[in-house]
């Protein structure tokens, strides 16, 4: 299920990344948990009411070296080809601008929702003083104050009801997965090397959202049905925005969004780059099935060492990550491409795995057994019992007699656990204490 998205639009220095801080802060759960992912300002996953969503802050997309009428423009269009709901900040400290007039044109040709927030409502005489922005013709305008946190409550609760509807008519049985990387490691020849090999393609559906291409296809050999959710295309629009790192990153990250089962590209000439890690971290913060593809192996002159060596380097720079699978393939050369829909396969069913409650307390047990639990402050660590409550990713409840005795290091005895028990190869897993009155 695709991830709704949610843009920050508005002229510079509105106070768009005051906002995205405090829905953050606001909200509470942020999903994110490892380091390098949100640094960045330009997205997060929060959530509202239960409705998890990817906030974006279209003023975090660099387009420095553009007049800023033109990045003003970019940043309205890239939230309409990439938001659900559309935020659109003006400054209730003056009227209408002409640069507020300048965006609000441009947000009239889309028909996604947009929510008009009046910042810098500070205070009662600043709230009353909105009625202004009825005339940007976007209904009713929902008075805010970023510095201070006021009305951003109220905010969510508007963004959150346009959120669409999800359409369970057609709920999809099929594996979803993507190629992610950046520029030139070879995903398109991925797809094509995958695609043209003996697989009949079922339909090309046209994004509802964006105009991505998603293809499903039947797998004879596997007798599955898999959808490559598309990454590339894209570009090929040519705007100027489409050209910037941040914007590609963005991309990648809806795509992760609809994917099962994420297939990080590394081109084995150049390694790991920062960018790399900022998307699989995002993949595996989402709780995405992960692959790694080492592509154009080819290339490398290689003696005993290179498999190991390269391993070595990926297990060191993405550690969070140390569940994926890793294949070195050659598109050009058709090396290990048949193994890439079989793992995709196996890691979605992996990702979809249900343990029995008798089965897991048996586990626990001999773990707790093997290594006591902590004592932190005098006070034993105690787990009563153990149960899954999802898959997609796996996700375990453990009833304790107090949450903060659980450890980073004793939660990861007991996913190391599991894994030993179960095969969870290429899916996070995921364990929430609970305390048991
Ligand atoms: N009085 C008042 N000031 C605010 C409020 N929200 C933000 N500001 C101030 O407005 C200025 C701009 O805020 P930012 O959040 O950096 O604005 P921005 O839209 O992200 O700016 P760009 O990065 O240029 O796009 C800062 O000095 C904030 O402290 C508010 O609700 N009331
Ligand atoms: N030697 C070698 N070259 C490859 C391999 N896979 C792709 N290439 C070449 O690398 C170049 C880029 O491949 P693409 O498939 O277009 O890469 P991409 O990741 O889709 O690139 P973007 O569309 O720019 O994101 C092409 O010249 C390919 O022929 C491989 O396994 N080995």
């Amino acid at each position: 299920m695709a991830v709704p998205v949610v843009a920050l639009v508005g002229r510079p220095n509105i106070g768009k990344s005051t906002i995205f801080n405090r829905i953050i802060n606001e909200r509470l759960s942020i999903v994110e948990d490892t380091p390098g992912v949100t640094r960045d300002r330009i997205y997060a996953r929060a959530s509202w009411l239960g409705k998890e969503f990817r906030l974006i802050d279209t003023g975090g997309i660099d387009m420095s070296g553009e007049p800023m009428t033109v990045q003003i423009k970019n940043q309205a269009e890239i939230a309409i080809d990439e938001a659900d709901v559309i935020v659109f900040i003006v400054n209730g400290q003056n009227s209408v601008t002409k640069e507020d007039e300048d965006v609000a044109k441009i947000l009239y040709r889309t028909k996604k929702p947009v929510i008009l927030a009046v910042n810098k409502a500070d205070n009662p005489e600043q709230r009353e003083n909105i009625y202004d922005f009825y005339t940007l013709g976007f209904g009713d305008p929902n008075p805010i104050s970023g510095a201070q946190g006021t009305g951003i409550g109220d905010l969510l609760d508007e963004i959150v009801k346009a959120f669409p509807v999800e359409d369970t008519s057609e709920e999809d049985e099929t594996i979803k997965f993507s190629f992610i990387g950046r520029p030139n490691v070879g995903k398109s020849s991925l797809v094509n090397a995958i695609l043209g090999d003996e697989r009949v393609i079922v339909s090309n559906m046209e994004g509802t959202t964006r105009d991505a291409i998603d293809t499903k296809y039947h797998d004879d050999k596997l007798d599955k049905d898999f959808t490559m959710i598309d990454t590339a295309g894209i570009r090929k629009r040519g705007k100027v925005y489409e050209n910037t790192e941040k914007y590609s990153v963005l991309r990648a990250l809806s795509a992760i969004d609809k994917s099962d089962v994420v297939c990080v590209v590394l081109n084995a000439e150049e390694g790991i780059r920062e960018q790399d890690k900022r998307v699989a971290g995002y993949a595996h913060n989402a709780g995405k099935g992960v692959i790694i593809v080492v592509n154009k192996w080819d290339t490398l002159k290689k003696d005993n060492h290179t498999m190991k060596d390269f391993e070595n380097q990926i297990r060191d720079g993405f550690q969070y990550l140390a569940y994926a699978p890793i294949l070195f393939t050659s598109a050009v050369k058709g090396q290990r491409l048949d193994q890439i829909p079989e793992l995709v396969s196996r890691v979605y069913d992996n990702r979809d795995r249900r343990i029995q409650s008798a089965v897991l307390n048996d586990l626990l047990l001999r773990a707790t057994s093997i290594a006591p639990t902590p004592v932190v402050n005098g006070k034993r660590l105690r787990i009563y019992y153990m149960t899954q409550v999802a898959v997609q990713p796996p996700t375990f409840v453990v009833f304790v007699n107090d949450n903060e005795l659980l450890h980073f290091s004793y939660e990861r005895f007991l996913k190391n656990q599991l894994r030993d028990t179960f095969d969870f190869e290429g899916t996070p897993i995921k364990i929430l204490p609970r305390k048991r009155k």
